[in-house]
């Protein structure tokens, strides 16, 4: 469904230079510099695939979007969605695809929801009776009924990323590109959002490719992960895989009846934290059974859970990696 070969992406930037007579130079004798956002990235992704676009600030994932979409040229490589070369935005393309970015808006301020999805209907041309089939399944799911009619103006912004989302599947498009489509929104919508994307993907086959800086968005929607850093490919796999390969220990969660000794849980594996309550043990992975076995037989134990570490915890230990490679790299090329 997704072809990316070779993909870079480099931005010219003015370069401003500080001071008055500097800056007033540039007028005349502009300098640039080349700002590699995406840095010769590679991969596929099939017919109805969920798979979350990962990194840190500035790693090039809305730009890596942005080529996905039609809306940036490539500086080189190949890109293909559904057979088609997304900088030619043929019209089929468009009908099929569908950026949403949680961070812009596409809903008419002044107008309510309704009209937004109206304009869509005739800008994508579609058929009367799909529209009011779409519409209606759309109003329910996300329970909009008494939301598209408002100004938008006057929607919470939950409320209107609720809508923004409608809007964008007025058309039923194949491929969804969703830019962090949960960002700022409180705990409970982030959960109605992402039930609700899972649907659609479940009940249409859409292929969807998802930004967010919440894990928990990633966890509950994508089975793959395909993770960049610094515009370059980090990691391409299953998000179980990543977490085994950057953090193979487990954590034993435990909930206890009363204050336990520090040195008696630290008997049985790294603690994590420690109340009064509860403690957090981490333990390799081969070492689970026999902890979770000692900690039932020495501490008052109400409840008890093995967990992978936060997923927030995997990201950040994998962005550092990163970080570190690119260091000793840099060092390696400065000259003794
Ligand atoms: N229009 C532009 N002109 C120049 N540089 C740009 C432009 N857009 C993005 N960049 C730069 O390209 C790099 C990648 O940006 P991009 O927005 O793709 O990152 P991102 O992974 O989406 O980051 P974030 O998680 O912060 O949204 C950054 O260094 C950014 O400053």
């Amino acid at each position: 469904m997704i072809s990316v070969r070779g993909l870079r992406k480099h931005y010219q930037v003015h370069k401003r230079p500080p001071g008055l007579k500097a800056a007033l130079r540039s007028l005349v004798h502009r300098s640039y510099t080349s700002v590699k956002a995406v840095d010769g990235i590679s991969f596929d992704i099939k017919p109805g695939e969920r798979v979350g676009f990962l990194g840190p600030n500035g790693a090039g994932k809305t730009t890596t979007l942005k080529v996905l979409a039609g809306l940036l040229h490539p500086s080189e490589g190949e890109v293909h969605v559904d057979g088609h070369v997304p900088r030619l935005r043929e019209e089929a393309f468009l009908k099929k695809i569908m950026l949403v970015m949680g961070q812009k808006q596409q809903l008419l301020w002044d107008l309510p929801p309704a009209e937004t999805f109206e304009l869509n209907r005739a800008i994508y041309d579609v058929p009367r009776p799909q529209y009011k089939q779409t519409l209606e399944e759309l109003v329910s799911l996300l329970e909009l009924e008494d939301l598209i009619t408002k100004p938008t103006r006057q929607l919470s912004l939950g409320e209107r990323m609720k809508c923004e989302l409608a809007a964008a599947l007025i058309h039923r498009p194949r491929v969804l590109f969703l830019d962090e489509p949960t960002i700022g929104l409180d705990v409970s919508m982030q959960v109605t959002m992402r039930a609700f994307i899972k649907a659609y993907n479940e009940k249409t086959g859409a292929t969807l490719i998802l930004t967010s800086h919440y894990m928990d968005d990633v966890a509950a929607l994508c089975p793959r992960v395909i993770v960049i850093d610094k515009g370059q490919l980090s990691y391409d796999g299953t998000l179980d895989a990543l977490v085994q390969r950057v953090r193979p220990e487990k954590r034993v969660v435990l909930r206890l009846a009363r204050p336990v000794d520090a040195a008696l849980l630290e008997s049985l594996g790294r603690v994590v934290s420690h109340e009064p309550g509860s403690a957090v043990l981490q333990v390799q992975q081969d070492a689970v059974n026999a902890t979770v076995g000692r900690a039932l037989s020495t501490l008052p134990v109400t409840d008890l859970t093995v967990e992978n570490a936060p997923l927030e915890e995997v990201m950040s230990e994998l962005f550092q990696e990163g970080k570190a490679r690119r260091a000793e790299a840099a060092r390696e090329a400065v000259p003794a």
